[in-house]
């Protein structure tokens, strides 16, 4: 089993849209989105020209060419290539929905797209439809009432009551998704990078649900795309997740904010962090009973650490920054490497994929609730989907303990204990609710840090560079901990 990320093999066909003249709509839209796309956070092209913009569908949800002044919904699927001829990274497919009006009210200006000037959307504005509360409402509607609109479909899981008309709320923070809260009750997550397959933070949290697990938030109801017979992105049939709406945990605070709180505050923390690792463990334990599971031999797990090798080269090529600490680095990942050939080996299982402080949530009631099982958005949604070793995730968090303890900047060896004690804490808490305690595992957790602060060095330089230096704290400490 390889978790390396090989290139999609892209075809050019594309399903029947479901909007007729649908090369003059994009006609109509190619300017507009060209020069809005790339400036979204969820865009994940940043730094290489967008070459071409083609539509893989188009729903109207309510119509966009009336005479009156109401909005019109539009639903887009739309391929983004990049790059001249020899660029072979694959397409991304984003998923967008947006409002027609012939004006804008004031209110909405900041969720302008554009202004077409050309085919038949000329003279009319398109805006983010999720800012628009009347739009957001009739998402709503339409989750509530399952059922096909050309290629989109609207699902719902049985038993489960959506209360009609609450007041929409679109989240404004740093996100890779766009979420929309309605009346406390529930939220709404649109996926915006889409591939064909279902999205693990919709089969996860569905599967959780079914096995009784309450510790992550059951999924009410979800819409997703359906081309029967064609390919997207070079992968024919599946259908693609668009949104999941699940319960809002109103009065919660997520992990992240906590852990800043407490360091600020110089309160304990430690009860907390056991208690996430219990979570923790009580989802691993859940999942790998729902779904399906497998063991890393020698030969899997040496491939594991071929991969991680490769991935470190890649992220130096990009981050010179890294370069002069690959050697150290490596050498944790001989290590696993050299715990294979000593027979050790591992097992694997459905994961979280991405697990930090922010994707945690303490109720009201003071448990912990684990949310966005999406896994790291960068990877490719099969590599998502596929067995891992639980370490992983563990691994994840503890990184986290680290970044809040280096991004809050009180510094010194206040923050330096509080991390330490922290992730003691919750590896105590892992093994409580387990059985297996990670720091026993010593080769696979500083295999699967160092792998995880490689990655948050990419995901640093390309998303937010004036945080580097937080993973690079991590990646000096990880290159000198692996001895020869
Ligand atoms: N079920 C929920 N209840 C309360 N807040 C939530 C819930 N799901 C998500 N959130 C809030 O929305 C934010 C974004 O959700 P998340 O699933 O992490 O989206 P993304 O994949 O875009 O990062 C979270 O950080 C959290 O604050
Ligand atoms: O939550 P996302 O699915 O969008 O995950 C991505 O963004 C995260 C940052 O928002 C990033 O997490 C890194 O920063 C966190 C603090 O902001 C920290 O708690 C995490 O430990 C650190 O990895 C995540 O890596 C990325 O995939």
């Amino acid at each position: 089993m390889t978790e390396s990320s090989s290139p999609r093999t892209v075809h050019a066909r594309l399903p029947q849209l479901s909007v007729p003249h649908g090369s003059a709509l994009l006609r109509s839209l190619t300017g507009p989105l060209a020069r809005w796309l790339p400036r979204q956070r969820w865009f994940a092209g940043k730094g290489r020209p967008l070459s071409s913009l083609t539509l893989v569908s188009a729903t109207e949800l309510l119509p966009c060419s009336g005479a009156g002044s109401g909005p019109g919904l539009l639903h887009l699927l739309v391929r983004a290539r990049h790059g001249g001829a020899r660029d072979t990274t694959p397409d991304d497919c984003y998923q967008l929905l947006l409002g027609v009006r012939p004006v804008l009210p004031p209110t909405l200006s900041p969720a302008l797209v554009g202004r077409p000037t050309e085919g038949p959307l000329r003279g009319r504005v398109v805006y983010e439809a999720l800012h628009d509360t009347r739009l957001a409402a009739l998402m709503l509607e339409r989750l509530r009432a399952p059922g096909r609109h050309g290629t989109l479909s609207f699902g719902r899981a049985p038993g489960t009551a959506i209360p009609a008309g609450p007041t929409a709320r679109l989240l404004t923070g740093e996100q890779t998704n766009s979420s929309v809260v309605y009346g406390e009750a529930h939220i709404l997550k649109l996926f915006r990078r889409v591939s064909p397959g279902v999205n693990p933070d919709l089969e996860l949290p569905l599967a959780l649900a079914e096995a009784g697990c309450a510790r992550v938030p059951a999924p009410a109801a979800w819409f997703e795309a359906s081309f029967p017979g064609a390919a997207v992105l070079g992968q024919a049939t599946e259908p693609l997740t668009l949104g999941v709406l699940a319960p809002y945990l109103a009065g919660s605070a997520d992990g992240w904010q906590l852990a800043l709180a407490s360091l600020t505050q110089r309160t304990d923390f430690t009860g907390a962090a056991r208690a996430l690792g219990r979570a923790t463990a009580e989802v691993h334990t859940a999942l790998a009973a729902a779904l399906p599971t497998g063991t890393l031999g020698r030969p899997e797990l040496e491939e594991a650490a071929a991969g991680m090798t490769e991935r470190l080269a890649e992220a130096a090529a990009a981050v010179p920054a890294l370069r002069p600490y690959q050697a150290g680095l490596r050498r944790t990942y001989r290590a696993l490497a050299e715990y294979a050939e000593r027979g050790g080996e591992c097992r694997v299982q459905r994961l979280h994929g991405d697990l930090h402080l922010g994707q945690v949530l303490r109720t009201a009631d003071g448990g912990w609730s684990l949310i966005d099982f999406e896994g790291e958005p960068a990877r490719p949604l099969t590599d998502r989907r596929r067995p891992g070793p639980p370490v992983r995730d563990v691994a994840g968090m503890l990184r986290s303990f680290d970044y809040a303890a280096c991004q809050h900047g009180t510094g010194g060896s206040w923050a330096e204990s509080w991390s330490r004690a922290n992730r003691a804490a919750y590896c105590r808490g892992y093994a409580d609710a387990s059985g297996i305690d990670p720091m026993h595992q010593l080769e696979l957790v500083r295999a699967y840090e160092t792998e995880k602060a490689v990655y948050e060095v990419l995901y640093e330089a390309r998303h937010r560079p004036h945080w580097l230096h937080v993973p690079m704290t991590a990646i000096r400490r990880l290159a000198a901990s692996t001895p020869d």
